[in-house]
């Protein structure tokens, strides 16, 4: 990673507020004069496309090795040259999503995590969270649903999510909370940049 490069995972439940939040601080970030590249995951690569297109009919332990594959593949042929390149990377979904909607699949958090084991650990996963209420409301607006989105509910999302953060949190992943209700995307995204913020502070810190 060149110096001054940040890796930062945006997650949460369907409809909080990831993909508003990742362009929104892209904007701040290079509003500041950072050099930012915003992807997401699945990626948008053949193998991302056929996840993202498949999942209706792509379960289980099937799913959850596709989702593995597709986040090596686009650590190695987008994230990691976009850091070593000096840009600042923000995914939207990585592997918090992955113990949270694999889990909805029927899988165990620990089989999960070693589909995960060698993935670039990000330098902040930010963690948004909203109430089941207002995330139903949101998710009730679809016209089109994916199946894990049928198959869970915003409330287990919420409960697996809590998991997921402890579950990180134990193994000392970097993370954020970011509690959305009643806070404007502009102010979500103000929050994540003050967090980047004091992350790129800590990073050069430790050099
Ligand atoms: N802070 C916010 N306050 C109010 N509405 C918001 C906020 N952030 C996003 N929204 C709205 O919520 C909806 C879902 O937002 P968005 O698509 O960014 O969520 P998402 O987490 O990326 O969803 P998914 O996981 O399903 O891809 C959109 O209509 C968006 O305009
Ligand atoms: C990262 C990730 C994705 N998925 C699946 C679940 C959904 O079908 C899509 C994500 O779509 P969205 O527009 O971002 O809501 O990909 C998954 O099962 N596990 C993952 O880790």
């Amino acid at each position: 990673m060149a110096r001054g490069a940040l890796f930062i995972a945006i997650e949460g439940p369907n409809g909080v507020g990831k993909s508003t939040a990742s362009t929104l601080l892209a904007e701040r970030l290079r509003a500041g004069g950072m050099r930012v590249h915003v992807t997401s995951e699945p990626s948008d690569t053949p193998l991302g496309r056929l996840v993202r297109t498949g999942e209706a009919g792509l379960v289980g332990r099937a799913l959850a090795l596709a989702v593995a594959a597709d986040r090596y593949h686009h650590m190695d042929t987008e994230i990691v040259p976009a850091l070593m390149d000096g840009l600042t990377v923000i995914s939207d979904r990585y592997v918090q999503s992955s113990l949270v909607l694999q889990r909805i699949d029927g899988l165990e958090i620990e089989e999960i995590w070693q589909y995960n084991a060698h993935v670039l650990r990000p330098s902040l996963s930010c963690y948004l969270h909203h109430t089941a209420q207002e995330l139903a409301q949101r998710l009730a607006q679809r016209t089109r649903r994916s199946r894990l989105e049928r198959v869970g509910s915003p409330q287990r999302e919420l409960d697996l999510y809590q998991d997921a953060y402890q579950f990180l949190l134990a193994r000392h992943w970097p993370q954020a909370l970011v509690n959305c209700q009643e806070v404007s995307p502009d102010r979500v995204a103000a929050e994540l940049a003050l967090l980047v913020a004091r992350t790129a502070q800590r990073q050069e810190g430790a050099r």
